[in-house]
């Protein structure tokens, strides 16, 4: 199995808030892997530092042969790169299917001319783009809101839009920043299902997450961070029983 992506020694401070640490993490094709630690660990700032939205004091960022350091996020959908945000950037006017539509963009080659004129291959285009938005409107269960506005959605549904938008871009690798915030537990357990269902479709994942059921369900590897570092590493069977992990992030005295 290869590392889809390999970070090294990644470091980042604010003042002397050390929000990232010399961190190494690793993500191989077709797997799931969940960050996990307290508040304030770091695991956010870990996603900015890799998808270009924060700056690493040091490190590098390594994804499929390219170095990302240094890269901004835009550039990142056309390598196989995108990423969930912990609060869902919908836009709040527009439908579930057209926020989906906007995930899929990238696949475009109509620029602005064709577009204000509509020429054919504007409506093709568009064409392609609904057919695919609907194809993950309907594996994500959302069909029945495929034409209900994003901010009339309850939240958990905003949360699947977003995993669904990530999607639109074929990517290969996705990075959710907790994708089970608002969700309840059936919604939960659907978005187990659905995770495992985008790993056999050979997406790899990297899952930013709070929910430790959902966390031990699904992940193929676990990262745990604290106060910037990362203080365990492995399979969920050994991450749950590791002292230093129960201590810092579950409270529990091994
Ligand atoms: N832009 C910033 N300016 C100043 N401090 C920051 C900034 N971003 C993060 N930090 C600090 O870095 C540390 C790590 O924050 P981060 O949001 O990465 O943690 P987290 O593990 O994602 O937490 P949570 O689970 O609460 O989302 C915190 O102490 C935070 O206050």
């Amino acid at each position: 199995m290869s590392a889809l992506l390999t970070v090294r020694g990644i470091s980042r401070s604010y003042g002397g808030v050390a929000a990232v640490q010399s961190v190494d993490l690793e993500v191989d094709e077709g797997t799931i892997r969940a960050v996990i630690g307290p508040n304030g660990a770091g695991k956010t700032t870990l996603l900015d530092l890799v998808t270009g939205f924060t700056r690493p004091d040091e490190g590098s960022v390594e994804f499929c042969g390219h170095q990302l350091t240094g890269m901004s996020p835009r550039e990142l959908p056309s390598l196989g790169l995108m990423r969930t945000f912990q609060s869902a950037r919908l836009v709040p006017t527009l439908t579930v299917r057209q926020n989906v539509m906007l995930g899929a963009y990238r696949f475009t080659r109509a620029r602005f001319f064709s577009d204000a004129l509509r020429l054919p291959r504007t409506r093709r285009e568009e064409c392609e783009l609904v057919v695919r938005a609907d194809e993950l409107v309907d594996f994500l269960d959302l069909r029945h809101f495929a034409d209900t506005p994003a901010q009339d959605l309850p939240a958990g549904a905003q949360r699947l839009v977003e995993v669904a938008r990530g999607l639109a871009a074929a990517p290969k690798l996705l990075l959710l920043d907790e994708p089970a915030a608002g969700l309840d537990d059936s919604e939960t357990r659907e978005l187990a299902d659905v995770l495992d269902a985008v790993r056999a479709g050979g997406v790899s994942l990297v899952l930013i997450e709070h929910n430790m059921s959902l966390v031990l369900a699904i992940s193929d590897r676990i990262t745990v961070m604290d106060a910037g570092r990362v203080i365990a590493e492995g399979l969920p069977n050994e991450v749950r029983e590791d002292a230093a992990v129960r201590k810092a992030y579950l409270g529990v005295a091994s």
